[in-house]
């Protein structure tokens, strides 16, 4: 477990989305230079699936109860929803201020107030 700051997490994920913005095809990013370029240009179809076989791959991690395998697949996870959020023009800061709104906010009580359906 690394030391840094709490503050810093939030940095990297803002940073690696500047990057990402960056490598987008409409902005010029290159295909022929960049994964999340040439993901990108493939459309949303191709990095929703992306996203799928990593989220089942952080399933089997869980599964085998493999501590470095389950940090490395939630990494892969977490990156593609991050290109992900670039195609959408959505930013991480904005994913965690949604985690900031419910901080505290037990889920059970949550549920229970919501309107019938
Ligand atoms: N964090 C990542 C990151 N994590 C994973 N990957 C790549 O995601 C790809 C898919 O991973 P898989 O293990 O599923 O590999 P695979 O099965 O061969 O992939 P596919 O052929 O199915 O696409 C691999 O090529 C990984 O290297 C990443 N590629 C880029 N980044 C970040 O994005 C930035 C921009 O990357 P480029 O656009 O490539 O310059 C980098 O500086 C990093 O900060």
């Amino acid at each position: 477990m690394t030391d840094r700051p709490a503050n810093d997490s939030i940095d990297i994920l803002e940073r690696i989305a500047d990057t990402l913005a960056t490598r987008n095809p409409a902005r010029g990013g290159d295909p022929s230079t960049s994964y999340v370029a040439k993901l990108l240009a493939k459309g949303p179809d191709a990095f929703l699936k992306k996203i799928g076989e990593e989220a089942t791959e952080v399933v089997l991690a869980a599964k085998d109860a493999d501590p470095d395998k389950i940090l490395y697949e939630t990494a892969d996870l977490w990156f593609h929803c991050l290109v992900m959020l670039e195609h959408y023009g959505l930013r991480p800061r904005q994913v965690i201020d949604e985690l900031a709104r419910r901080e505290g906010l037990s889920g059970l009580a949550e549920k229970a107030a919501r309107p019938p359906s």
